[in-house]
């Protein structure tokens, strides 16, 4: 049967990030893609002009539907907005025993917009992290949720092991937003592994973390190990980044289809 996944995030009408970078991740991958939306945005590559909530309600009938029917493999959080959201989010997700869950803490996007109210921080950490299989934080968000400066990479493997403290079994501290070459730090709860990358010089990284959980998700949902997946998906967001789409006037979106790796 084919391995299946569930996003819970927003919708971006750009198609660069948010449900539509997952749903296409995940069908580029071989997984079939289901989506529980939290929000609409309209927004493109120069910014995000509004955002329609999506009520309670209707969030947790789109995630009830979808599991209780299709089943799922594994789930990625996105864009969650409040946190009566992330609270929702969260007993859904232990009411159905979500076993893979990915959570990409996503608060600002690349234009400056606030994806997160400020409030809600403290339910990522009280509710969903304990949940996570991996949590996908970059630096200011990472930040955020840790309540310290992040300056060196030494930094970073702290605070990786400073968010499986707080009770999630894995975390990957992404350096997209450091000066040089980014590279990510992953601790699995036991050993800390360096994801090397080299810094592409481009404006097309509209969803970069959206795209890069998506890839974690679909592998996990086929059953590989975390290590694997997070090789994976790096390898896919790399080759994303490298042969961009050149759409849009600001941040474009990265190219879904670029990577050439195997279906696992
Ligand atoms: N310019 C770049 N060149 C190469 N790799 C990059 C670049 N920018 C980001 N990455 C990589 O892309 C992945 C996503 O990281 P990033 O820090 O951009 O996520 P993010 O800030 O959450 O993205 P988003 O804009 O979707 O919120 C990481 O593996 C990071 O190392
Ligand atoms: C809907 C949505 N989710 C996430 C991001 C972060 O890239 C975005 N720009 N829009």
């Amino acid at each position: 049967m084919i391995a299946r996944a569930l996003t819970i995030a927003g919708s971006d009408s750009g198609g660069g990030a948010g449900i539509q970078a997952d749903l296409k991740t995940f069908t580029v991958r071989n997984v079939f893609g289901m989506s529980a939306l939290t929000a609409i945005t309209a927004q493109n590559t120069l910014g995000v002009e509004d955002i329609h909530p999506i009520p309670l309600e209707m969030i947790e009938k789109q995630i009830e539907m979808v599991i209780t029917d299709l089943g799922v493999d594994a789930v990625k959080t996105g864009m969650m907005g409040t946190a009566p959201v992330i609270e929702l989010v969260a007993r859904k997700l232990k009411e159905h025993s979500v076993k893979q869950l990915v959570v990409d803490p996503v608060m600002i996007a690349k234009g400056g917009a606030k994806l997160l109210e400020n409030d809600a921080a403290h339910a990522l950490v009280t509710e969903l992290i304990p949940l996570a299989t991996i949590i996908t934080p970059n630096i200011p968000e990472a930040e955020v949720i840790l309540e310290r400066k992040i300056q060196t990479v030494a930094d970073m493997t702290e605070a990786a092991k400073a968010l499986v403290e707080l009770g999630a079994k894995a975390a990957i501290v992404k350096g997209g937003h450091f000066e040089g070459d980014p590279t990510d730090i992953l601790y699995d709860g036991t050993e800390i592994y360096t994801f090397p990358g080299k810094r592409i010089e481009t404006r097309h990284t509209h969803g970069t973390g959206c795209t890069f959980a998506a890839c974690i998700t679909a592998e996990l949902a086929k059953g590989n190990s975390l290590v694997e997946s997070v090789e994976t998906a790096k390898a896919y967001i790399t080759a994303a980044i490298k042969e961009e789409l050149g759409l849009g006037q600001g941040h474009g979106p990265t190219n879904h289809w670029a990577y050439q790796g195997e279906q696992s």
